[in-house]
């Protein structure tokens, strides 16, 4: 695991252009799977989640190649070959291979997936949809078998008894290859979906509806790429450096947004007095506001993303007074909260509300990134403590940062990440 060293008392200047969404590419990168034609995708962010999803395509002789942003998946010799453990647990989006596969051969054997540590992550509803389509689901060990009979699958009406991101992805990859039409009820709404739809779309398939709470599918027998898909501007990482860049700037721009997709954000750092220069496609935030304090509920979108909670905690700890937040999608996404507070942070967690005071003195440590949000959180905090920080565990902020490092130092910040063959070299 690598290691993050952040100088404290750096500020923010300058301009940092977003990358693509983590959570699209992670379901692009399965879905291209499905098509009968290699693929290629655009703005395609530079995080190990690719990196893994690229090494469990090349164990079903998948080939891939990645750089400056362009992915060339080629899925035209593919095997359905068993997936590889570790990378299958190395992230979240790895079960979107049970749609992708299923959808493709009938059938599918994926291990339970990794991710982030935010609570529990049950996937009853995405067994649900399959078995809706009519597929049998056994957990065998480590794994879920997912097998069809003759007939293949099925298109049913699928009512979803919450709202999932995961779930709606994976069954709508199984989905477009089903017979007949499926009729999706109660799925999630977030861009991201509505991206993998106008990729499906785009090569034949016919999905209607994505980006609203029913979804239409048309079950196609084939998917063609014509064109390049470019993935839509990450919204979490935009977030991300938008509420860093008024907690610790001096005039940054963001660019490559679609403020959009930030309503509910930049509505909440409107409330607490954060000045925003809004355009098409950038916001640029001035920093040195007076900040007042906030109340945050996480909802799914569009209301305030879970995702965003922690990297606006740093923030928060800049306001006049308490802000209160309520992570209702993931009530024990709190592992920022031990690591602050040992930086000197005063926040605290009871009965499902976090609340975040004014930090009076903050001092750089030795902390954990023990997942990606809560991760890049620290990294905020040590820009606005005194003296070094050390964020073990970084991998995780590098899951889904992309080129991290090099944004920074575009910003003025240095942050560094050592391995542990540099710490052997300086010992
Ligand atoms: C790769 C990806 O896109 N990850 C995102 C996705 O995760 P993910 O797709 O895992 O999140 P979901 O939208 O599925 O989860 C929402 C809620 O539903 C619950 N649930 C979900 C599925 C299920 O079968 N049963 C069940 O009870 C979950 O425990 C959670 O409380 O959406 C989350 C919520 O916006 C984000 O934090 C993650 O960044
Ligand atoms: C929870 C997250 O990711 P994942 O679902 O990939 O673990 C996240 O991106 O904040």
């Amino acid at each position: 695991m690598k290691k993050m060293i952040v100088q404290g008392g750096q500020q923010m200047s300058g301009e940092v252009t977003i990358g693509g969404a983590k959570n699209s590419t992670v379901a692009l990168i399965p879905a291209a799977i499905l098509a009968d034609t290699p693929v290629r995708f655009d703005s395609v962010p530079n995080i190990l989640d690719v990196h893994n999803l690229m090494l469990i395509l090349k164990s079903m002789n998948v080939s891939s190649s990645f750089s400056h942003g362009i992915l060339d998946i080629d899925p035209t010799q593919i095997q359905p070959n068993p997936l590889p453990g570790d990378a299958i647990r190395s992230l979240r989006a790895s079960y979107y291979f049970m749609g992708a596969l299923l959808g493709k051969f009938g059938r599918a054997s994926v291990g339970f997936p990794g991710g982030d540590n935010i609570g529990p992550r049950p996937i009853d509803q995405h067994i649900k949809g399959f078995e809706a389509l009519g597929a049998k689901v056994a957990k065998k060990g480590n794994s879920v078998e997912i097998t069809t009979g003759p007939e293949g699958l099925q298109g049913a009406r699928i009512f979803f008894d919450l709202v999932s991101v995961g779930a709606t992805i994976n069954v709508l990859l199984a989905a477009v290859k089903a017979k007949g039409t499926t009729i999706m009820e109660n799925v999630a709404r977030e861009p991201e979906i509505i991206d993998l739809a106008t990729f499906l779309n785009n090569m034949g398939a016919h999905i209607r509806g994505a980006g609203t709470n029913e979804i239409r599918v048309e079950g196609v027998e084939h998917l063609n790429a014509r064109n390049t898909h470019t993935i839509i501007p990450d919204r979490i990482e935009a977030g991300t450096y938008m509420a860093f860049a008024a907690a610790i700037g001096r005039g940054v721009l963001v660019k490559n947004v679609i403020p959009e997709h930030l309503d509910p954000f930049i509505a909440k750092l409107q409330e607490m007095g954060v000045t925003l220069e809004i355009d098409e496609d950038s916001v640029y935030i001035p920093g040195g506001d007076t900040l007042a304090p906030i109340t945050i509920k996480t909802s799914p979108f569009p209301g305030f993303a879970t995702d965003l909670q922690q990297p606006i905690t740093p923030l928060l700890m800049k306001a006049r007074g308490t802000s209160t937040i309520i992570d209702t999608l993931y009530p024990e996404r709190i592992k920022h909260i031990s690591e602050m507070t040992r930086m000197g942070g005063n926040i605290k967690s009871k009965d499902g509300m976090i609340t975040v005071a004014p930090a009076k003195t903050l001092v750089g440590t030795t902390v954990e990134a023990d997942e990606i949000r809560a991760g890049v959180s620290l990294v905020g905090l040590a820009l606005m403590s005194q003296g070094q920080t050390t964020i073990l565990k970084a991998d995780n902020i590098l899951r889904g940062y992309d080129n991290i490092v090099q944004k920074f130092h575009g910003l003025h910040v240095e942050l560094r990440v050592l391995t542990a063959a540099d710490e052997l070299e300086t010992e």
